[in-house]
């Protein structure tokens, strides 16, 4: 019988992002906090007769050969190749895809974390987490995170991970309307490129201290997208209105936290009708961090 797995791929939010350093390939270093949230794509996975990988839905400006889900099927089928001596059977992978593309929101990363973590478990392929994790990071910095799958202080180019307890809180994002091109964002001349290291320690009691998730560090990638991409810069001023707003990733969404389901839906209710806003719940754990072909989270 032809198995059939249905898998979220959740959407982050930088709730910091600092801009340390840079690599000698050209990579910036960055420090961040990674954070879920309950809202995202979702991928379904039906296994064929023969051995192809074949994208199912049309991404419009995404050919399915460059596509990250794709891409991360093919990389982790040479693996499976490579350790059984079984080429795995072919998959039909079907998408809905619900998170803007140059959002900032890490939809692609998540799309493409989620396909290794469903097939490595539908080929039963036998990867570790942290082998999944190394195979993902030359697809996209990001993916690693979904893979390790719980909120997360990151360092390097976002692939070194320790998980960090946040409070329980809710978001309002908005979608600004415009993508933002992430590689244009860090080849700017106005970036700035030296924020002083933090510890995580240092964020952690920042969070003690203050009981919420407000104000600590900023997103060094903020200033530049404002600038070139004014709706970012708009949001961001008309979010501000309510709380510490941010831009999450290399933008373009603007997010900002609040403590209570009812404070984000009395904000919400007041988002321009010029912009796609919404809200979505902090969630500490990736909803496949436990699967195993036969769980809930990716349902047969
Ligand atoms: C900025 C972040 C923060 O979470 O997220 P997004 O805004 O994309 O969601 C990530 O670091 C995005 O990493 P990744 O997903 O690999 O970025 P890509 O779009 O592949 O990168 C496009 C280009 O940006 C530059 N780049 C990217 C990441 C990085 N740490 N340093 C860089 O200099 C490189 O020139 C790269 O070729
Ligand atoms: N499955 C995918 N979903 C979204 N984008 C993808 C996908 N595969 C490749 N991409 C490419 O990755 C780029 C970045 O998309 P995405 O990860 O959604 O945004 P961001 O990096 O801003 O969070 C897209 O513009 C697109 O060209």
């Amino acid at each position: 019988m032809r198995q059939l797995l249905n898998c979220p791929a959740p959407a982050k939010l930088n709730l910091f992002l600092h801009v340390t350093g840079r690599r000698a390939d050209g990579y910036h270093l960055l420090q961040t906090v990674f954070q879920l949230i309950d809202r995202g794509d979702v991928l379904h996975f039906t296994l064929r007769d023969d051995d192809a990988i074949r994208r199912v839905t049309d991404v419009p400006g995404v050919p399915e050969e460059q596509d990250l889900i794709v891409r991360a099927a093919h990389k982790l089928r040479a693996e499976a190749i490579r350790r059984t001596g079984r080429t795995p059977p072919g998959v039909d992978i079907a998408i809905d895809k619900i998170l803007p593309m140059g959002g900032g929101l890490g939809g692609g990363s998540s799309d493409a974390a989620t396909t290794l973590m469903a097939l490595n478990a539908l080929w039963q392929a036998g990867l570790s987490r942290q082998e999944l994790m190394d195979l993902g990071l030359p697809l996209g910095a990001d993916i690693p995170f979904f893979v390790f799958g719980r909120t997360a202080f990151a360092e390097g180019v976002g692939e070194a991970l320790q998980a960090v307890d946040v409070p329980a809180c809710w978001y309002v994002v908005i979608e600004p309307g415009v993508a933002v091109p992430t590689a244009k964002i860090f080849t700017s001349e106005h970036l700035t490129r030296n924020t002083p290291l933090v510890i995580m320690s240092d964020f952690s009691s920042y969070l003690a201290k203050r009981n919420g998730l407000q104000g600590f560090g900023r997103n060094d990638l903020q200033q530049v997208a404002t600038r070139l991409f004014p709706p970012v810069a708009e949001a961001v001023e008309w979010l501000g209105g309510y709380g510490d707003a941010r831009m999450t990733g290399s933008g373009a969404c603007v997010f900002c936290a609040f403590d209570s389901e009812e404070q984000a839906d009395a904000v919400l209710a007041k988002v321009p009708g010029a912009w796609n806003g919404w809200k979505a719940k902090a969630l500490q754990r990736h909803p496949l961090l436990d699967m195993s072909p036969s769980t809930e989270s990716c349902e047969a």
